[in-house]
């Protein structure tokens, strides 16, 4: 039988929506932060395969979720493509600044990627292997604006503005970099597809600070040349495609990007999405994460609105955004419940 996620995505109304998480491998686990220390630090987890796929696993053991996502984070690219990476605890990612057509150039080639990125792969072949038979495994990238917005300020920022100022002073630079990441998360994509990944997303978190034609060329367009180009190599392959932030321009997406599933932060309501988003295809999300801390109630009643509204067309139950670190475990049990049990 059909994985339930796979039916959504590929436009099945569900009576129950199919269940994951965004950051579902998190601090919020203690299991999670026992590997993690045994690991050392956040990177060395990611790139020990049989510890990323032993935290994959983790929140599949203790809640079934009906998908697992690929343990790794979409900075690896960069750092594959030559950018020193580094996490400052307590604050972020950190990496080595690309703003000029120098910096730009002396970029490793697309085809160096994947010596760094080789044990990313053996992870999703370890999870293939491991995960029960009717989880989905969800293989993932950055979108190239998000990642670039790293690349370029060298460090997250609130309003991506090094990005924004580099797109407006030296466009020809600012495109290089958003040309080489789509062509490079394409071949990465793909390499994770080969490696047994059953659906990807493409994380876009920042989206949303694109404004006008902004947003087609830089959030729009590289997710249609991704999309397009996995279908291409691999016909019919699902993708969920996440441009946060994107509010009203979320309306007709699915056939802008082409994807299979638009995921919705908490930026929009179900009742509006439903209406006007899921009229174009399956979509995903978007319980605000909030309520893992908070629970309760207010927990139960939101969880039922979400899975409500959105009944009526293809649907998978996820939040907004990840999950937080000082989120309670019980908390996700009660909204695993809640969308199970009615
Ligand atoms: C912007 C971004 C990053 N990484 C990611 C995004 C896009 C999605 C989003 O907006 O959240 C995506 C990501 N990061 C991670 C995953 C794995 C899959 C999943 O669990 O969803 C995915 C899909 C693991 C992670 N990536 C990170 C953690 C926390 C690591 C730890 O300290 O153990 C995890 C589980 C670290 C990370 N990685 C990144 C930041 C800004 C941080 C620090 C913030 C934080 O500490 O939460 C970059």
């Amino acid at each position: 039988m059909t994985k339930t996620i796979l039916r959504a995505l590929a436009g099945e109304t569900l009576p129950t929506p199919p269940i994951w998480m965004m950051r579902q491998a998190g601090r919020y686990l203690p299991e999670y932060r026992a590997t993690r220390a045994e690991a050392g630090d956040f990177l060395s987890l990611c790139y020990n395969s049989e510890l990323a796929a032993e935290v994959t696993l983790q929140p599949i053991r203790r809640y079934g979720f009906d998908a697992s996502i690929l343990f790794a984070d979409i900075l690896l690219l960069p750092q594959a493509l030559g950018v020193d990476l580094w996490f400052v605890t307590g604050e972020g990612p950190r990496m080595t600044t690309t703003t000029t057509a120098s910096e730009l150039a002396a970029l490793k080639p697309i085809d160096a990627i994947h010596d760094t990125l080789n044990p990313v792969y053996e992870t999703v072949r370890i999870l293939r292997r491991e995960l029960p038979q009717e989880t989905t495994l969800i293989g993932f990238a950055g979108a190239p604006w998000t990642v670039a917005t790293y690349m370029i300020a060298g460090q997250g920022t609130p309003d991506q503005g090094p990005a924004h100022a580099l797109k407006n002073t030296d466009r020809e630079t600012f495109k290089g970099i958003i040309d080489l990441l789509t062509d490079a998360t394409i071949e990465y994509l793909c390499q994770q597809i080969e490696a047994g990944a059953e659906v990807v997303k493409i994380f876009d978190s920042w989206a949303g600070s694109l404004q006008g034609q902004d947003f087609e060329e830089f959030a729009v367009e590289p997710a249609r040349k991704i999309t397009a180009a996995i279908k291409s190599r691999h016909p019919g392959f699902p993708v969920i495609a996440f441009p946060r932030g994107a509010g009203e321009r979320y309306v007709g997406l699915h056939e802008k990007i082409g994807a299979d599933c638009i995921a919705l932060d908490d930026g929009v309501t179900p009742e509006w999405a439903a209406a006007n988003v899921q009229t174009g295809g399956c979509v995903q999300g978007n319980l605000k994460s909030s309520h893992m801390v908070t629970g309760g109630e207010d927990l139960v009643r939101e969880t039922r609105r979400v899975v409500d509204a959105l009944s009526k067309g293809p649907h998978i139950f996820n939040l907004g955004h990840g999950i937080t670190p000082d989120a309670d475990p019980e908390n996700v049990q009660l909204m695993i419940d809640t969308i199970r049990n009615g």
